[in-house]
Formats: structure tokens, C-alpha cells, sequence
């Protein structure tokens, strides 16, 4: 159990919370959660508490570059906003050492995850190493404001639960073929930021960008795509900006966590372990 912190912050409401604050957890009754809000706007404080930091889900199949878009956050952002970043590995905590590695920040805000089964089991159907994970984070460095959660590469429809990501990036690249976009999935249509990442190579694996760009924003119905390299500064200037923009929108209370929707049913044979996603036994 952590202690009960106070914190109040310019613009809102002095609020105490003990314990994982989140209606999973509670629901769950993982832990205790007691929570003290004086003042607080009951609609706001449903749609999102600023008492604790934002946790922003990075998700995305193998080698999109997840690890490299949150070592580009943390190089960018990391002197204006107070970070961590908790990273998910289904045996070792690879991710995390890579970006300690780069020297992005304080090794001490760089936390492992090791889901120990599929990655999407430990951001979708039991959050709870996250949230602990984020807990003791945040106990450590109280002063953090945005948590960025990598999931474990995985498959084109792995999303973040809305019990831990209040908001979440979908990331794509171009290597893995201009008909990507078009395959669909709850991430690309409907988590709050689509990447197609690496357009520096498209010329080089015969892809054109500003096609899966358009035809990702034809798929989500209005909602942000960034097309990023890491070589082109105004891209990333794109995505910093929204980076931004979604914390600067959590800590006024005006953002709702969005839920993509589940994972889509299916199988993976020949091995231990089946389980099921959407009713279909697989296992990994
Ligand atoms: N050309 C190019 N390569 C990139 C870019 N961003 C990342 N990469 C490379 O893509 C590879 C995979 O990047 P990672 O960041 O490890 O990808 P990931 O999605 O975290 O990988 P997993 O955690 O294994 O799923 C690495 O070799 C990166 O250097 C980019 O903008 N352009």
C-alpha cells in the first residue's frame, strides 16, 4: 500500500488518493484504493485524475519502433515534462535496458515489466504489474507527470485497456508493407494517435507514405495520423506537439480515456499454455 498523497496542482482541486486509482483495480480489489477529493467536479474527475500522472500506451507490432519513438520523446520532451516509462518484455526486460542504454533518462524512471505470457495479456486483460509498476514509479518520483507505457511488440490488433492508458499511440511502419493501413484493426481506426513510422525508408521498400498516411486518416474517422522519421525534425516536431496537446488536455481535466476496442479473436498453435482472446483458445 503506498502512502496517501496530497497534491494540488494550478488549476485544479486538492485531491488525496491511497492505492492504485483506477475502476479495474478497484474493481479487481487488487488493492485498497481510498480516495479523499475535495472540491472536485464529480464528471471531471470520472473522466480523468490529474492527481496522478497521465499514462500514455505506446503499442504496435514487432520493430515499428515503439522503443525508439519513446527514447525520441524522452530526448525531446524530457526537460519540459517530468517522465517515466514502464516498458512490458514477455521474459526479459530488454526494452528497458536499451533505452537506460541511450542514456535518455534517469535509469531510475526506466521500469521493466516482464509480462511472463503474450504482451497484450499485460496491457488489456490484467493491467495490474502495470499499474503496480506505474505506482511505485510515481512513489519514487513523485514530481511525474506522463508515463509512457511500451507494450511488448505484438500483433496488428494489440490495445492498451482504458484502465491503464488514458490515451494511446497505435505505431506502424512502412517496412511492413503499404497495405498495412488498409488490414485494419482497433488501433489503427480508433486509438488516439496513428503512426506510420520510418518514412525515410518507403523509398527504399517500394512503399508510398502519403498513400498509408491517407488511407489511415480514411480509416479513423478524423483522428490524428503523424507519418514520422526520426530524420525529419518536422515530423517529429508533429508529434511532440501532440504529445503536448493530449497532457496539457489530461491535466485540465478535458481528456477521456478512449477504449479501441479488444483484440481480435484469434489462434496461435503448436505450443503450451492455450488461452483465450475474444473466445478463441491459442496460445504462445
Ligand atoms: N530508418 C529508420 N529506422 C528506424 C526509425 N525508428 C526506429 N528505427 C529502427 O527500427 C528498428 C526497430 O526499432 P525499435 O524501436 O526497437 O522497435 P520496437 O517496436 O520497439 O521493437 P519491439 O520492442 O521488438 O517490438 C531499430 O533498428 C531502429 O533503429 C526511423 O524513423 N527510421
Amino acid at each position: 500500500m503506498s502512502e496517501i498523497a496530497m497534491t494540488s496542482r494550478p488549476g485544479s482541486e486538492a485531491t488525496a488518493t491511497s492505492g492504485i486509482d483506477t475502476p479495474a483495480a478497484a474493481g479487481q480489489g487488487a488493492m485498497t484504493s481510498q480516495k479523499i477529493t475535495v472540491g472536485v467536479d464529480s464528471r471531471r474527475d470520472a473522466a480523468s485524475n490529474p492527481s496522478r500522472p497521465m499514462r500514455l500506451g505506446v503499442a504496435g507490432p514487432v520493430g515499428t519502433g515503439k522503443s525508439s519513438l519513446i527514447g525520441m520523446l524522452c530526448r525531446e520532451l524530457g526537460e519540459e515534462i517530468s517522465l517515466g516509462v514502464i516498458t512490458n518484455d514477455i521474459y526479459t526486460d530488454e526494452d528497458a535496458q536499451m533505452l537506460r542504454a541511450a542514456g535518455v533518462l534517469d535509469v531510475d524512471r526506466i521500469r521493466a515489466v516482464e509480462t511472463g505470457a503474450c504482451p497484450h495479456t499485460a496491457i488489456r486483460d490484467d493491467v495490474s504489474a502495470n499499474l503496480v509498476a506505474v505506482e511505485d514509479l510515481a512513489a519514487d518520483h513523485p514530481d511525474v507527470e506522463l508515463v509512457l507505457v511500451e507494450s511488448g511488440g505484438d500483433n496488428l490488433t494489440a490495445t492498451f485497456s482504458p484502465a491503464l492508458a488514458d490515451a494511446q499511440i497505435f505505431v506502424l511502419d512502412v517496412a511492413g508493407g503499404g497495405d498495412v493501413v488498409r488490414k485494419g484493426g482497433p488501433g489503427i481506426a480508433r486509438a488516439d494517435l496513428l503512426v506510420v513510422n520510418k518514412t525515410d525508408l518507403a523509398p527504399h521498400v517500394g512503399v508510398d507514405a502519403a498513400l498509408m498516411e491517407q488511407q489511415g486518416r480514411e480509416a479513423r474517422d478524423g483522428r490524428p495520423v503523424i507519418a514520422l522519421s526520426r530524420t525529419d525534425a518536422a515530423s517529429v516536431e508533429r508529434l511532440t506537439g501532440w504529445v503536448r496537446e493530449v497532457l496539457a488536455a489530461y491535466q485540465g481535466g478535458g481528456h477521456v480515456a478512449q477504449d479501441p476496442g479488444p483484440m481480435a479473436p484469434h489462434f496461435h498453435a503448436d505450443s503450451e499454455g492455450e488461452h483465450t482472446h475474444g473466445g478463441v483458445t491459442h496460445t504462445h
